[in-house]
């Protein structure tokens, strides 16, 4: 289906600013602050969840000064729609995680079953240790399992339909240097 691009732009240009880039690069410090003072010794695995995850990993790993290996999985449930479904799988993790410690990057925790299915996938695969990353965790009460958190949070956001920072809206706008909320959604 061809792409409304007006509607695209009209979006950007009508959205709230949740979080600007200041404030989301302030954040960045802090997690990888975090992550380095309870990960640093463990020679982790990264695992960043494409496509959302991509913008974090991009800014985060400079941040870390310790030894880690970096790679990818794909796995979906929105597509371009704004309600999930399914988890689809479109790339699972190659590498062998017996014994490894691993930390999965992701750029938001909503409902938290893209996050909950990968955690237990990986555990699953031997590895002795899984950690997650966030940059955003939407506040409400319909996660997977009650209490849900990634172990490293970026920022907490409205309940909203948000975008930027690999956050997409209908493929668009991953490349937005701030959190945005969708106007009137
Ligand atoms: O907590 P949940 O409700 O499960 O949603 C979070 C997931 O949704 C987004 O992925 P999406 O399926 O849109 O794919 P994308 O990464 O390609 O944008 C995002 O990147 C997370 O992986
Ligand atoms: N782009 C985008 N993807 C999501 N996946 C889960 N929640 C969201 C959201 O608010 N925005």
């Amino acid at each position: 289906m061809a792409v409304d691009l007006d509607e695209i732009i009209r979006v950007r240009e009508e959205a709230d600013c949740l979080a600007d880039g200041t404030t989301v690069n302030a954040a960045l410090d802090r997690m990888a602050a975090e992550i380095t003072a309870q990960m640093g010794q463990k020679n982790p695995l990264v695992y960043v969840v494409m496509n959302g995850g991509m913008i974090l990993a991009g800014q985060i790993l400079p941040r870390l000064p310790f030894p880690l290996e970096l790679a990818y999985l794909h796995a979906t449930r929105y597509g371009h729609a704004l309600k999930g479904a399914d988890l689809d799988w479109r790339m699972r993790p190659t590498q062998d995680l017996r014994g490894r410690t691993v930390l999965v990057l992701d750029d938001i925790l909503d409902e938290g079953h893209t996050l909950h299915s990968i955690l237990e996938y990986l555990k699953g695969e031997g590895a002795a240790e899984v950690r997650s990353a966030v940059l955003t965790h939407k506040l409400h009460e319909r996660k997977a399992y009650p209490g849900m958190r990634a172990d490293f949070t970026g920022l907490d956001v409205a309940d909203r339909f948000l975008f930027g920072c690999g956050m997409d809206y209908k493929g668009y706008w991953r490349n937005a240097p701030g959190i945005y909320a969708v106007k009137g959604l």
